[in-house]
């Protein structure tokens, strides 16, 4: 039995139908991710979880036990805000014991459990600061102790690293993945950056307009897209109209396809192909349609390519790039080649 389980969960707003049937299960100690652009119903389910959302239909279940009519203070459900939600005029300490306070817990134990979330999250020595002297990152590490004090059994976090800089971003998604695991608590984050989804998630829920298009884990979602809004969604994809003759691609003859011949998409990221000067086989075997170089910019490492090979968008293409290689200029002739046939997607045309 999952640890959560949320079934066919419905909610409307007037006429908006904001949450359309989700169904959604996390295992124990599993870290769930629901990535999807703005307005979809990420956070709306989240709060559905936590119990400020009151679903139309559906329910919602932890542990096996039915909460859906459960207020959120008695479900056993951290939620950390957006903003953190910190009270200014309370010091740390105070702030991370509030929710003891509120449930009456005894002074030593609150002593001693706010003790021990300010030493989980490496803030042992600030308790008697005051939000505002904490940098962006250390409020935000307030605001899980302050929900981890209550030992909950499963965290939520609402876009918890927004209100960082790039760089602290980085570190604080390393420290925050690696303290989920310590604890080993059931989570799930709301996000719509991509690359935060990858990094922190044992699963990704893509979501659109109040259903999931693809649930998986985040490689495999990478790898084997559901369709063209989850490819594009996450990373970087061609969606090139193709035809289909024999089973193969027309124009990627090495790229196999078990459907019948007629109109179809294909799915390629932009790394899963190379380009060559000139008319030639780009040494892959795999060889694709001749284009033109569009655009070219070096990044360091890759030169990113955009060719005109006949398709109605120009062509993306990410080669490695050796040392002194500088990008082939506008206007060549080259070959494209695809690197992993097995890689590529063909689907039904249109099918987004
Ligand atoms: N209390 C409410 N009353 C009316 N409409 C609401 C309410 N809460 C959310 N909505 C609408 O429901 C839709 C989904 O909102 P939600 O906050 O769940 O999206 P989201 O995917 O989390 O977006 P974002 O990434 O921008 O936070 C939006 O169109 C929003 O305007």
């Amino acid at each position: 039995m999952p640890h959560i389980v949320m079934e066919s969960i419905t909610k409307s707003y007037g006429d908006v139908r904001v949450l359309d049937g989700c169904s959604l299960s996390v295992e124990k100690g599993q870290v769930m991710t629901l990535l999807g652009p703005s307005g979809c119903g990420k956070t709306t389910l989240l709060r559905t979880l936590a119990g400020f959302v009151e679903p139309d239909a559906g329910r919602v279940l932890v542990g096996g036990i039915d909460i859906t009519a459960l207020p959120p203070n008695r479900r056993s459900v951290g939620y950390v805000f957006q903003n953190y939600a910190l009270f200014p005029h309370l010091t740390v300490a105070e702030n991370v014991a509030y929710g003891l306070k509120v449930r009456r817990r005894p002074a030593p134990e609150i002593k001693e459990r706010v003790a021990r979330a300010l030493q989980t999250v490496s803030l042992g020595p600030l308790g008697d600061r005051y939000p505002a002297q904490l940098s962006g990152g250390q409020q935000q590490r307030v605001a899980i102790a302050r929900v981890l004090v209550l030992e909950p059994d499963v965290l939520l976090l609402d876009e918890p690293f927004n209100a960082l800089d790039a760089k602290l971003r980085l570190s604080m998604q390393t420290e925050l993945r690696k303290l989920i695991e310590r604890l080993g608590i059931t989570s799930i984050f709301v996000t719509h950056d991509q690359s935060e989804a990858m990094m922190l998630s044992d699963q990704v829920a893509v979501m659109r307009a109040g259903t999931f298009e693809q649930v998986a884990p985040p490689l495999a979602i990478y790898d084997r897209p559901a369709n063209p809004f989850v490819a594009t969604f996450i990373g970087r994809a061609n969606i090139l109209p193709v035809g289909l003759r024999a089973g193969a691609v027309v124009g990627f003859p090495a790229v196999v396809a078990e459907r019948p011949d007629g109109p179809a998409d294909l799915i390629v990221r932009p790394e899963n192909l190379t380009l060559a000067a000139g008319r030639i086989d780009p040494g892959t075997g795999q060889s694709g349609p001749p284009g033109t170089v569009l655009f070219a910019i070096a990044q360091g490492p890759t030169i990113e390519y955009e060719v005109d090979a006949g398709f109605p968008e120009p062509l993306r293409v990410t080669v490695g790039r050796r040392s002194g290689e500088v990008p082939l200029a506008a206007g060549s002739p080259v070959s494209i080649g695809v690197i992993d046939p097995a890689a590529c997607r063909v689907i039904e045309r249109g099918a987004a």
